[in-house]
Order: structure tokens, then sequence, then C-alpha cells
């Protein structure tokens, strides 16, 4: 693969920050604008079913507002279905979800839940909305996602982000084993959870891997050094380890 990877922009922590007051800014429609604007090849936002930051108008503002693609992320539920099937993003990824955790905690089980799954993507590609699952990078998962017919996955980073030393050196080479099975069965493979400045080259470096969904951390720097500069030196971050 190698080439341009491309980098979403997830902007729910800019909805947190709103939603902490109620007050209508900052406007995630906004950041997702000026992100754009930065050279975020692409947006994705979050819808939770307990609407914790993105809100179901963010999502409507978004599919008609936004200047780059928009990659909804969403539980398998009929709800998420049906918003997802009324917005028609460019992309929807199926996430796992539990009102108890703080943020994601892991990868779906598309292994586990095919037989939930499959009427669900088949739905949504017959919309012509590009379908992810979001997934360990396990080859179990990856089996998985073939046999669902998903045509991209991301692989959760969260582990290598969390790991340090020789764990974090073996959870970068299961990263790269699985994107490399993937992209072998004709997959596009994402990236995404926890990536940072400091974290991100390695695996920006897998030669296989197509996009990096990146948020917290970087709605975290802009509060110190802007959104527009963060963006772009995660950008060039991302251009120097290919
Ligand atoms: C799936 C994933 O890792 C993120 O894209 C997800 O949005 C995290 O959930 P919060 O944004 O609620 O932390
Ligand atoms: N799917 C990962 C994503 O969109 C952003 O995750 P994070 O950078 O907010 O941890």
């Amino acid at each position: 693969m190698s080439g341009h990877l491309r980098l979403g922009v997830n902007i729910d922590h800019v909805a947190t920050v709103r939603n902490a007051r109620g007050s209508g800014y900052p406007d995630p429609v906004r950041a997702a604008l000026l992100a754009a604007q930065a050279g975020a090849d692409g947006i994705t936002a979050h819808l939770r079913e307990d609407r914790r930051h993105i809100t179901d108008d963010d999502i409507a503002r978004l599919a008609a507002e936004l200047t780059v693609p928009l990659n909804l992320e969403m539980a398998a539920t009929d709800e998420m279905l049906s918003i997802a099937l009324r917005h028609r993003p460019h992309a929807a990824c199926i996430v796992p979800e539990r009102r108890e955790e703080r943020t994601t905690e892991g990868g779906l089980d598309a292994a586990g839940k095919h037989n939930m799954l499959a009427p669900m993507v088949s739905e949504l590609k017959g919309a012509n909305i590009r379908v992810s699952l979001f997934i360990e990078p396990d080859p179990a998962q990856i089996e998985a996602a073939i046999r669902l017919g998903a045509p991209v996955v991301e692989l959760h980073t969260g582990r290598y982000c969390e790991l340090e030393g020789e764990a974090r050196t073996a959870e970068l080479r299961r990263i790269a084993d699985a994107a490399a099975l993937a992209a072998k069965n004709g997959i596009e493979v994402h990236a995404g959870h926890g990536l940072t400045f400091d974290n991100v080259v390695p695996i920006a470096a897998i030669p296989q891997l197509a996009e990096l969904n990146i948020g917290h951390f970087l709605i975290g720097e802009a509060i110190f050094e802007g959104l527009a500069p963060v963006v772009k030196r995660m950008r060039d971050l991302m251009d120097a380890a290919r």
C-alpha cells in the first residue's frame, strides 16, 4: 500500500467540552471544517447511544456541511443503523460500546457476532456506505471480517499505546501482521485509538495502512497549540513515516 496515509480527525471531544455546559460552543462542526482546511482527509464522529458527546444534530450538520468524507462510528444497533441509513455518511465504522466505559476498551467481536452483524453490514453496503469494523489485530477477527464481506477494518491501537518496551514492540508486530493479512485478502486497513505525536510514527510506517483515525490527543493538544497546527503536525509526522 504505502502512498498517502489518510488522516481522519475524530471530533468527539470537542463535543465533550461543549456538553460540559450545554452551550453551543465549541462547535464540533466548526472544528471539523477547520481540521479539513488544515489537512484532515476525513472526519470521524462517534454517535454513542448515551450521546455523551456527539449528538444527533451534530451528525445531521456534519452530513450536510462537511467538505471531506464523514466516518460515522456506531454501535451495532437498530437505532444506529437507522440513523446511518438516514444520513448516508461516506463511511460507517461499527464499534463495540458499553455505557459504563470511559472510552472504547477493545475491538468488536466480529467472529462471535457474525450472525448479528451480517445483515447490518449488508444493509449499509447496499446503501453505498463504506463499512468498517473496529477490531483487534487478531487473525480470527480478520477472517471474520472477510466472511462478513467488510471492505474495511480499523485495527485497535489502544493496547499498543498503553504498552511499553518489548511488550509494545510485540503489539506493533501483531498490528503489522494483521494489516498484512487483511490487505492480502483485499480489505482496506485503517488503525486508531490512543495515537499521539509520540507513538504514531511506527504505526504510520506500516505500509498496508490506508488511514489513521485520531481524536482525543489532537483535541487536547489543540487547547495549547490550536487545532490547525496540531493537525498539520500529525499530518507531517504521518507523511514522514512513509
Ligand atoms: C473506536 C475508538 O477508538 C474511538 O473512535 C471512539 O470514538 C472512542 O470513544 P470516545 O470518543 O467516546 O472516547
Ligand atoms: N477510531 C479511533 C478514533 O476515531 C480516535 O480515537 P482517539 O484518538 O480519540 O483515541
